[in-house]
């Protein structure tokens, strides 16, 4: 079990979800700290046992990794703000936001400092996220272990040798489970028009999801094999699937993902600008 001190900057819904994920995992509250700018999102916190506060530093000097969670926008500022009690406890920092490079928070935190990049997404909260890492040179194998414990104990995660692929991995899993609720929405909203109540629809729905990704994890047997097994030829299913390729509905899902990364790239640029 994870003994190092974790300390969370910013208690919004992605640290609040690896923050939950790692207390159902077992991690002894006591060894997490989380500040936030204002006090309110903290009593959830406080709550559970967590050493809480509005001092971003406070929280930073009790961490041996601090894992930065703001906005992208906020986050060179609040590493401006760390900067010295870093330099004195020299933490390993984990930083989730979208689009902010490593590099961008070495220049602010000093070269020397280990940083890793994870891209973890709120299905955390319950165990079930799906995270990328990139660790900077700077980060020995003891702290890429410890990151991927920390991040493992909410679910998988997988390491890019890459930055930009962090890009990739925001477009098929941080960002992802909006779009499943989203495709989720429509489906129980036009269930509903078809006739079926509300909750049944819902029910319906979204076992049906968690089905089809029990389904995929349960078995060696390809995604396409798998929905051929429900295509029945001159079927329901054949029907609905030509539909949804004739309104293009592949090019519509890629472009969604290319969208997602052109927009963390500009993020970059945003976040250097911001400066
Ligand atoms: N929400 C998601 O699904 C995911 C979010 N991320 C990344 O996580 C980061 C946080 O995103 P969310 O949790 O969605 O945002 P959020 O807005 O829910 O949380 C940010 C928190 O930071 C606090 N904050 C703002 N300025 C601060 C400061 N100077 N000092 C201390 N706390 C401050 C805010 O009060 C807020 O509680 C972002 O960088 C985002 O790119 C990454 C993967 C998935
Ligand atoms: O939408 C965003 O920018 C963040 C990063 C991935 C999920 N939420």
């Amino acid at each position: 079990m994870i003994q190092a001190k974790l300390g969370f900057i910013g208690a919004g819904n992605m640290n609040r979800a690896i923050i939950d994920g790692l207390l159902s995992a077992g991690v002894n509250p006591q060894h997490i700290a989380v500040s936030n700018r204002s006090e309110q999102k903290l009593g959830y916190f406080a709550d559970r046992g967590l050493t809480t506060s509005t001092s971003n530093t406070e929280v930073a000097a009790l961490a041996d990794v601090l894992i930065l969670g703001v906005k992208p926008a906020q986050l060179l500022d609040v590493a401006q703000e760390l900067k010295a009690t870093c330099a004195a406890t020299k933490p390993l920092v984990i930083s989730v936001a979208a689009g902010v490079l490593t590099e961008q928070i070495a220049e602010v935190l000093g070269a020397d400092t280990p940083i890793v990049r994870a891209m973890p997404n709120t299905p955390s909260t319950i165990g079930e996220g799906a995270a990328g890492l990139f660790a900077n040179s700077l980060v020995n194998d003891g702290q890429r272990e410890l990151a991927k414990t920390i991040i493992q104990a909410c679910g998988i995660a997988v390491w890019v040798e890459q930055e930009s692929l962090i890009d990739a991995v925001i477009a098929v899993a941080g960002s992802a489970p909006a779009y499943f609720f989203y495709i989720l929405e429509t489906m129980v909203d036009e269930a509903e028009k078809l006739g079926l109540n509300p909750k049944d629809a819902k029910a319906l729905a979204v076992q049906t999801c968690l089905g089809a990704a029990r389904l995929v994890q349960s078995t060696e047997t390809d995604l396409a094999t798998l929905r051929n097994n429900v295509t029945s030829p001159g079927g329901t299913t054949q029907a609905a699937l030509a539909s949804f390729k004739a309104s293009g509905l592949d090019e519509t899902l890629r472009a969604g993902m290319q969208a997602a990364v052109a927009r963390a790239q500009e993020m970059a640029a945003e976040a250097a600008r911001g400066r």
